[in-house]
């Protein structure tokens, strides 16, 4: 099994245990981490998360927290005791939020136990130029916004952030190369884009930095998922350090 395995985070968007399951079962033994996200965590809860670390799997809990800094905190408290492995909020919560965000997150995890990583969402990879400055009234580029994100969420102590990996040599630049950068919008050649924008391959995104890669449907929808994910893994294999 290749190191890179454990870089390649799969979005596990179900509707509920069983077809997780079924995912699951498809990527034992691989190394992989896996990303439980909205949809699956409020149809089967801590309960399934459990299940998944019992299984030796690391877990990115990406519930994307977004709310007043005592709210925050209070639900990094709760979410520090299920044991997972990273967890993340949106940067656009502002510097207090982020800070008691990775209080709660320290006050809640069980004494000898190393807290999850915390990471912050810069711009969802569904937003283009045109929504961020008309829809969102945010002026400037998409790559200046997640860049100021970026230091935003360095500032408040945080771990590294969610960005496209078209961002990813930016984001490094400002916050250097050990900030860690989570990068969904992944689409091998020939996969559906769909709601996506700001895209690339799973080889670019290692090319230019990515420390994880998070894949959804180009596996989980795929007609052959286990081959799809064989693919993805034999091609960036190369980017192994
Ligand atoms: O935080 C995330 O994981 C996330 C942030 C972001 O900006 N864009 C984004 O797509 N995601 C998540 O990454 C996954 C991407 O799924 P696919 O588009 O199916 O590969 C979904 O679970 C999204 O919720």
């Amino acid at each position: 099994m290749s190191g890179m395995n454990r870089r390649i985070m799969v979005a596990l968007d179900f509707p509920g245990v069983t077809e997780a399951n079924l995912c699951v079962d498809m990527l034992e033994g691989t190394g992989v981490y896996v990303k439980v996200g909205m949809q699956l965590y409020y149809a089967a809860g801590p309960d399934y998360v459990n299940r998944l670390k019992g299984k030796g799997y690391s877990v990115f809990l990406d519930l994307k927290v977004h709310d007043i800094p005592n709210t925050a905190k209070g639900a990094m408290q709760s979410v520090a005791g299920l044991g997972v492995d990273m967890v993340n909020v949106h940067a656009a919560g502002g510097r207090k939020m982020m800070e008691a965000a990775r209080e709660g997150l320290e006050k809640g995890t069980p004494a000898g136990r190393q807290r999850p990583l915390l990471i912050g969402v810069t711009q969802l990879t569904s937003t283009t130029q045109d929504m961020l400055n008309t829809e969102l009234g945010i002026a400037g580029s998409v790559e200046e916004c997640v860049v100021r994100y970026a230091r935003l969420v360095q500032e408040a102590g945080l771990d590294g952030v969610v960005a496209s990996p078209k961002e990813v040599p930016l984001i490094k630049e400002a916050c250097g190369t050990s900030f860690l950068t989570v990068t969904p919008g992944i689409r091998p050649k020939g996969t559906d884009v769909g709601d996506q924008h700001r895209i690339t391959t799973p080889e670019e995104a290692f090319a230019l930095g990515s420390d994880y890669i998070v894949v959804g449907r180009a596996i989980t929808q795929a007609e052959q998922p286990k081959q799809a994910l064989h693919d993805i893994l034999k091609g960036v294999r190369q980017y192994a350090d």
